[in-house]
This record gives structure tokens, sequence and C-alpha cells, in this order.
């Protein structure tokens, strides 16, 4: 096969993935209230981040943590899909498969609290106190 039918196949296929990947994400978006709010917090964090110019580093850090939130709650969602698709029927197994991958949001989103917190207190002590 010549060299630009198969440059030609590969990038198919990569906007193929990408295009799966944006549909998951509106997915979860549109189906899930918990994914809803983390979007919500996303926007506010980002505002947040702009008006009280944090610096470079503390951007970096929230971009990553925003990205973790958003990256486990997709995969509790495709987990909650999965345990669905399998029994519609009561099943510990099931119950504990979601729990626990429930359980893996919460604890980065504690994490993720504690993080801001670090990151805000003090330029919104600054700001409040000017
Ligand atoms: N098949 C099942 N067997 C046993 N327990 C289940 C089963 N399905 C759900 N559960 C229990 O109910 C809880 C809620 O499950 P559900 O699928 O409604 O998820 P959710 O957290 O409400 O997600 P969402 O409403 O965002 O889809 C689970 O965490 C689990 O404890």
């Amino acid at each position: 096969m010549a060299l630009n039918a198969k440059k030609q196949i590969y990038w198919r296929r990569f906007i193929q993935s990408f295009r799966y990947a944006s549909r998951g994400f509106i997915c979860a978006v549109k189906q899930e209230q918990n994914m809803k709010l983390h979007v919500v917090f996303a926007v506010i964090v980002i505002g947040m981040a702009f008006v009280l110019k944090v610096p470079l580093t503390h951007w970096l850090v929230l971009i990553a943590v925003i990205g973790v939130v958003f990256a486990l709650e997709l995969i509790n969602t495709a987990l909650e899909r999965t345990v669905d698709l399998v029994t519609d029927e009561y099943h510990p197994l099931a119950e504990q498969a979601k729990d626990i991958a429930a359980a893996a949001v919460f604890v980065f989103s504690i994490a993720a609290v504690i993080i801001g917190m670090l990151i805000f207190y003090e330029p919104l002590i600054s700001l409040f106190a000017t």
C-alpha cells in the first residue's frame, strides 16, 4: 500500500476515535447528574483561576485535577453501564463494583476540594483584604 494511503487510513482512524470519544463525553454529560456537576465546578474553578490570576504551576495542578475528576467519572459511568448490561437483577458483586467505582470518584473529589482550597485560600484572602 502506498505511504499516502496508509497515512490517510491512520488519520481517518484517529478522527474516528476522537469522534467516538466526544460522543461518549457528551452522552455522559447529558445522562449523568454528577458529570453535569463536575462540568459546572470546572467552569467555576477555571473562572476563579482567571480572576484571581493564579500562577502557572497552580494552573497546571488545577487542569490536571479537573482532568482526573472527569476521567474517573467517565470510567465510573462506563462501569455502571457495563454492570447494567450484565445484570438488571440484584447481585452483591454488582453492588460492590458500582460502590467501589463511585468511591474512586468520591476519594479523588475530596482530594480535589482540598487542593482547590490550598490554591485559592491565599488569593481569596488577599482579594477580600484589599
Ligand atoms: N444490579 C445491582 N445489584 C446490586 N446493587 C446494585 C445494582 N445496581 C445498582 N446497585 C446499587 O445501587 C447503587 C446506585 O446504582 P445506580 O446504577 O443507580 O448508580 P448511581 O450511582 O445512581 O448512578 P447514576 O444515577 O448516576 O446512573 C449502586 O452504587 C449499588 O450500591
